[in-house]
């Protein structure tokens, strides 16, 4: 692990030096080794031809700006975010605040639809019908993540994981993150404090501006282990604390798909992931 410390006195945009690159178009025993190091080792990995599009992403890129700019009234009609809505600077019920807003809806269309028609102006279809496209192309490749982590564990069932994200109970989110530019030069300051995901895994695409601290080409995805997975796996994969800060005088965008089980799954250690090496 190369994770340097996350202190609010160390500001260095790379948390991570050498951050592994998984290319999904090498062969797949090759893809499946080298996710699961970079799963034990870093708990991130970037993704390079993921094969979503690039269209896709840059239209919901474009609209999710299109949103941001709105006027804060016409933005709180998707909220309040108790949790799932538009927010803004509170990121939780902790206290933890940010200086981001956000729309963080469930990854449905008839849930993006409910909260994204409110919002009125121009046919709320469009970006509705959009983030659904986003949802179902990272939901999709989030789970053939899954698949190809549980492949390489060896479990019996390589879809443990992904069968409680295709659920239909799934409890999976999808979340903008919208970091808007510094008026002034006010120095770095903290955009989403430090955490980890609570959930399975974390698909994680930002426009060219830095702020998530590890760098990375923007067609890339970032991946991350969550909570879940860390302890379904028994700790082999490692859920790692990640922030994002503000430097730039560009606003930065960040689209974000949570893989998450049902509610009522129960999160404990697959058996198979519990050895007598690792009790
Ligand atoms: O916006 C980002 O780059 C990071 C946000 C994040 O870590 C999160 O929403 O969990
Ligand atoms: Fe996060």
């Amino acid at each position: 692990m190369v994770a340097i410390s996350l202190s609010p006195e160390n500001n260095d945009r790379t948390v991570f030096s050498d951050l592994p690159v998984i290319d999904l178009s090498w062969k797949r025993d090759k893809v499946g080794r080298l996710m699961l190091k970079a799963c034990e080792e870093f708990g991130f990995f970037k993704l390079i031809n993921h094969g979503v599009p690039k269209e896709v992403i840059d239209r919901v890129e474009s609209e999710s700006m299109e949103f941001f700019a709105r006027p804060a009234a016409e933005k709180q009609r998707a909220g309040p975010p108790n949790p799932l809505g538009f927010g803004s600077k509170k990121i939780g019920f902790n206290g933890d605040t940010g200086d981001l807003e956000y729309l963080l809806l469930h990854a449905n269309r008839p849930a993006i639809y409910q909260k994204v028609r409110n919002i009125g102006g121009r046919d709320p279809n469009i970006f509705s019908n959009l983030l659904g496209d986003y949802v179902d192309y990272t939901k999709d490749l989030a789970c053939d993540l899954l698949e190809i982590m549980g492949e390489g564990l060896g479990l019996e069932d390589r879809n443990s994981f992904s069968k409680l994200v295709r659920d239909g109970q799934s409890d999976s989110l999808v979340r903008l993150n919208h970091y808007p530019k510094s008026k002034e030069d006010k120095g770095t300051r903290i955009g989403f404090g430090e955490h980890s995901d609570p959930q399975l895994l974390t698909v994680l695409r930002s426009n060219d501006v830095e702020g998530l601290q590890i760098q990375s080409p923007p067609s890339a995805f970032f991946v991350n282990v969550g909570d879940a997975l860390q302890a379904m796996t028994n700790g082999r994969f490692v859920s790692v604390r990640h922030r994002a800060i503000v430097t730039a005088q560009r606003s930065r965008l960040s689209m974000i798909f949570f893989a998450t089980p049902s509610l009522q799954t129960r999160i404990s250690p697959l058996s198979e992931m519990v050895t007598i090496e690792n009790p």
